[in-house]
């Protein structure tokens, strides 16, 4: 079994949300799972895989609780060799920026070195009403992957 850090970036609470659905999931399959909703770079547990799910705002910008744990990673660079993570977005297709912060945390948290557990889930809110049944079939793909 593994532990889980769910960390998220949210404005309006949607990807909080998500993040409570997986984290019931994977509680339920005898994982660990604790979520962060202000994630701090320090307090963050790198020996744990990584769930990340940001929203986009503004222009293609972060939440403005996530943007600390960002800058955090460009400026501090850590190395992050031993580190698995995945990342699940959310957006609106209707923005040119869509689903732009994910896109960019996956970048930079590969450019550090990190390994990415399965592929990125965008899930676009202007079709998908409830991110919750997007991200649970996205989760019965990624589960597999995060067994020890
Ligand atoms: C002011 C505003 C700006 C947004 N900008 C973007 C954007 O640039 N790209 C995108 O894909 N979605 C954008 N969205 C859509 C949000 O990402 C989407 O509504 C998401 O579900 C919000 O999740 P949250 O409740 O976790 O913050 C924007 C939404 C708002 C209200």
């Amino acid at each position: 079994m593994s532990t889980i850090t769910l960390i998220t970036g949210s404005t309006l609470g949607s990807a909080e949300y998500v993040a409570d659905h997986l984290a019931d999931l994977l509680t339920a399959q005898g994982h660990q799972a604790n979520i962060t909703n202000q994630p701090q770079l320090a307090q963050l547990n790198q020996d744990t895989i990584w769930l990340i799910i940001c929203s986009t705002h503004g222009a293609g910008d972060y939440p403005d609780n996530f943007v600390a744990f960002a800058n955090a990673l460009t400026s501090q660079k850590p190395t992050l060799n031993h580190l698995k993570f995945a990342v699940i977005g959310l957006g609106d297709s209707n923005y040119d920026t869509f689903c732009a912060a994910g896109k960019k945390i996956q970048a930079q948290l590969l450019t550090l070195g990190a390994t990415q557990l399965g592929e990125r889930l965008d899930i676009d809110v202007s079709i998908t009403p409830v991110p919750e049944e997007s991200a649970e079939i996205w989760f019965e793909e990624w589960q597999p992957l995060i067994n020890d």
